[in-house]
């Protein structure tokens, strides 16, 4: 056994691992060059995971057209990244466009601008988007659609404007920014789950059509980030919840987060889960084993109903 081990299963051990260590690095360097001195457009660059990706594309030397409402926080990131020289390759200026998802006539304005200024965009990172909080009977059918218009018919509006031109290119590469809770749906969060869930199908629908086009589509479902995700949520009235909780400030960190997404999109993947061990069973438990899933929400409802006296 002993001289079986050493003369046979050994070397083919390191061998495997050694081709397997290639090829990583081969992927890495393809990623690398795939982001390098392409235009990539960001939404919701103004904080949290877009914030983050903002920095790890300029640092691999993407042209970048970061988005946001906020034009000051998309001017301080061009400043603090413009600032910094902690990177290799030859980094680009970003551009900003300001436009609010919610508004249709400004996508299209938006998306114009970015094709007129680069002539063309590489990648689109569909990251911009605000959760709610509130039950179902309680909440104004507004707010759902306040929701749906930023995380769904915003993002989708501002991918269609720009398909035509990647079409005609035959290349592009669009991300869904999407959640877990655009796989599994948990209480208190009809409005943000519905939301994620559509984006999930669209960009499922959208990838099968693109095929033809070689244009990628990744949708990437995060668990918990640490962001200001939570403390921006609305509410059932359509107030604004204002409260970081603690699931949230258990989040990953959002610069982690954001180099799990460059990786993704460097490597062209198509669907990706970026969440801890329970969340990640949760989704296969909702296929597998709906009934138990179910009432392991309905018992989530029962509890925070009764923690918040409701
Ligand atoms: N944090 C988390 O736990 C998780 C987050 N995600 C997803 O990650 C993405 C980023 O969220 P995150 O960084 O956490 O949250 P943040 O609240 O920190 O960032 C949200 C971003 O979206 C922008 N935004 C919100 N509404 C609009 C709008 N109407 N028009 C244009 N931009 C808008 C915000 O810009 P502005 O400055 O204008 O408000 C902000 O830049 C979201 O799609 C979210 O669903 C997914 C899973 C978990
Ligand atoms: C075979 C054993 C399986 C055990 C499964 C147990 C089921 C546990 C349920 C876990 C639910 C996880 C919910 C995760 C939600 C999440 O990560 O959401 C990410 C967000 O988008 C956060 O947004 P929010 O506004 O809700 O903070």
């Amino acid at each position: 056994m002993d001289f079986i081990t050493s003369t046979a299963i050994l070397p083919l051990l390191f061998g495997c691992l050694g081709i397997f260590g290639l090829f990583r690095l081969l992927q890495w360097v393809r990623g690398k060059a795939y982001l390098r001195n392409a235009v990539v457009v960001i939404t919701g660059a103004t904080s949290g995971l877009g914030r983050e990706c903002a920095k790890v594309f300029y640092a691999v030397g993407a042209k970048l057209v970061l988005c946001g409402r906020n034009g000051e926080a998309l001017e301080e990131l061009i400043r603090e990244l413009t600032a910094s020289h902690a990177t290799k390759v030859q980094t680009h200026k970003p551009y900003m466009v300001t436009f609010d998802l919610t508004d249709p006539g400004a996508i299209v304005a938006a998306a114009a601008e970015i094709l007129q200024c680069f002539g063309c965009v590489d990648i689109l990172v569909n990251n911009a988007g605000i959760s709610y909080r509130g039950a179902i009977v309680d909440t104004t059918v507004d707010v759902d659609k306040r929701v749906m218009e930023t995380n769904y018919f915003g993002p989708i509006a501002l991918t269609k404007a720009l398909l035509p031109s990647m079409i005609k290119r035959r290349q592009g590469h669009i991300v869904a920014i999407s959640s877990i809770q655009g796989k599994i749906s948990i209480p208190f969060r009809s409005a943000y789950a519905a939301s994620k869930h559509a984006t999930q199908a669209f960009f499922d629908c959208l990838r099968a059509e693109m095929e033809q086009y070689e244009i990628e589509v990744t949708v990437i479902s995060p668990g918990y980030i640490h962001t200001n995700l939570s403390v921006n949520a609305i509410t059932a009235d359509g107030s604004r919840y204002g409260v970081t909780d603690k699931t949230t400030v258990q989040g990953r960190s959002p610069v982690e987060v954001a180099q799990d997404v460059l990786a993704a999109v460097g490597k062209k993947k198509k669907d990706v889960i970026l969440a801890d061990v329970l969340p990640s069973l949760a989704v296969y438990l909702r296929t597998l084993a709906p009934g138990l899933f179910f009432s392991l929400m309905a018992s989530r409802a029962r509890k925070e109903r009764k923690s918040k006296n409701v």
